[in-house]
């Protein structure tokens, strides 16, 4: 058993300290957001993360977690101290990194000297050596955090590689010591070899969404079908099939923030990195060019009602931070358009929420599928048809059965599917 400390109860944070708690360790999380502690003491989580709450309900229980406003207690008396707030872009694209400095400031105070002060958080390379320099002693460590939002719990417990970056040898094996019991691969690195595999990773993934998005334009206008054209990459285990449904553009928390922050800096050391620059530009105009499907389909929009389904920026989560849905919803509603939104995860956002597809549905002059709920692929298709002013619809995300929904009567147009196609049959092959 270990005594932890972790700065931060928001997706990494929470996660981490419950996690922790339940691999045995006492664990004290702390957060500036009193509002949040309050309802974390209560074991109320408002993170829609499979498992979570269950988690932060047994360490409670069993006094194995517990939630303070202010960071002094998870910063003194503590074995480690895990620090998981936010980086987000700042003005000029690199990570706003005044959270981080903000923990650093109190932790020189208050860790006792042989703590090991862990950075969790997404920090540009050299940000832990710079800290390191910075605390007088202290041991700093890099240990960058790979979960994915609907799927933190699974992925903290069953991790796929614990990175860790460390100067000294010694404090990297007691940070691994805390990851044995879920028995993932790991590695030691340098705190800058390590800080860069998160970004590295993050932004080669980027790249492959931005690649498959600019290749189903492409096959819009060669008439070739991404789908079958991604099933074929994926036979080469060397692509592999993850990662290969074009959508309307990839947000969330990090890979936005993760890609500029990244381009910054390799600006700052005059690296060309034009690759990176053009993932982001390529997502960037994603939004756009999905508003001009909807508009090849109903002309100009303006008094038109469209109904959305999805507004989180995945299925799996209600993260409505940097969504493409919300992206698109804004450059509809620029153009007059009249906007009613479902999501089964949310229920306020910065668009009309209504309760559910059926009344998104109701006069609308199309439905525009933004995220890939499985739900959305089983839904009654001659009934919201039937309730439609045109049946007309958008899928981002190909996800919808296109047999069924032309069936029904619907138009239906997807991304990097050629208006119509005759598909050779492989029956009998
Ligand atoms: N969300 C994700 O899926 C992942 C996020 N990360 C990285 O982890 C870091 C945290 O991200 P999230 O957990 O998503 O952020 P979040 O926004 O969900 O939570 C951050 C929490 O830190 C608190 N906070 C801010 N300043 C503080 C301070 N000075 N002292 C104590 N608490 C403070 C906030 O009130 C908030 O509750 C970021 O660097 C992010 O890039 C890494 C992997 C996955
Ligand atoms: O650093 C982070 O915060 C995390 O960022 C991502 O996790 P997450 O943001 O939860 O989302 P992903 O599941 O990676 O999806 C990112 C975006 O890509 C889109 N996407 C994903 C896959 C796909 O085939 N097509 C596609 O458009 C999603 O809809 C979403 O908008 C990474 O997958 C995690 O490993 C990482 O820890």
């Amino acid at each position: 058993m270990r005594r932890i400390g972790v700065i931060g109860a928001g997706y990494v944070g929470l996660t981490t300290a419950a996690c922790f708690a339940h691999l045995g360790h006492r664990v004290v999380c702390a957060d500036v957001d009193r509002r949040r502690v309050a309802r974390l003491c209560r074991a109320e989580v408002d993170l829609h993360e499979p498992g979570l709450a269950r988690l932060v309900a047994e360490g409670l229980r069993e006094g194995r977690l517990r939630f303070v406003v202010g960071n002094r207690e998870a910063l003194s008396d503590v074995d480690f101290v895990f620090v998981c707030v936010p980086t987000p872009t700042g003005e000029d694209g690199s990570a706003d990194l005044s959270a981080v400095r903000a923990v650093l400031r109190e932790a020189r105070e208050l860790m006792a000297p042989d703590a090991v002060l862990v950075i969790k958080s997404t920090v540009p390379a050299g940000t832990t050596d710079r800290a390191a320099a910075e605390m007088e002693g202290h041991q700093v460590v890099s240990n960058p955090e790979f979960l994915r939002e609907g799927h933190a719990v699974q992925d903290f417990l069953q991790p796929q590689r614990v990175v860790v970056g460390a100067s000294v040898e010694s404090a990297a094996l007691r940070v691994l010591d805390l990851y044995s019991g879920t028995g993932a691969p790991v590695m030691v690195t340098t705190p800058t070899s390590a800080e860069l595999v998160k970004y590295a990773s993050n932004c080669f993934l980027a790249m492959k969404l931005s690649y498959v998005n600019a290749l189903a334009e492409l096959c819009e206008q060669i008439g070739a079908d991404i789908g079958d054209v991604t099933e074929g990459m994926s036979l080469d285990d060397r692509i592999g099939a993850s990662f290969l449904t074009p959508g309307p553009g990839w947000g969330g928390s990090c890979f936005p923030k993760d890609t500029k922050a990244l381009l910054s800096t390799a600006e700052s050391v005059d690296v060309d990195f034009s690759l990176l620059r053009a993932t982001i530009d390529t997502n960037e105009h994603q939004p756009q060019r999905v508003v001009e499907k909807v508009r090849e389909l109903l002309g100009p929009v303006e008094g038109r009602r469209i109904g959305l389904l999805g507004l989180a920026f995945k299925a799996g989560t209600n993260d409505l931070r940097d969504s493409p849905a919300l992206a698109v919803a804004e450059l509809l509603a620029e153009q007059g358009a009249r906007l009613a939104g479902y999501d089964p995860c949310v229920d306020h956002g910065p668009v009309p929420v209504v309760s559910s597809v059926e009344e998104a549905a109701t006069g609308a002059s199309a439905l525009l599928v933004l995220t890939e709920w499985p739900e959305f692929a089983e839904l009654d298709w001659p009934d919201l048809a039937s309730r439609m002013a045109r049946p007309v619809i958008v899928d981002t995300r190909n996800l919808l059965p296109r047999d069924k929904v032309t069936e029904a009567g619907f138009t239906l147009l997807s991304l990097g599917t050629p208006a119509s196609t005759t598909r050779p049959t492989t029956a009998g092959l």
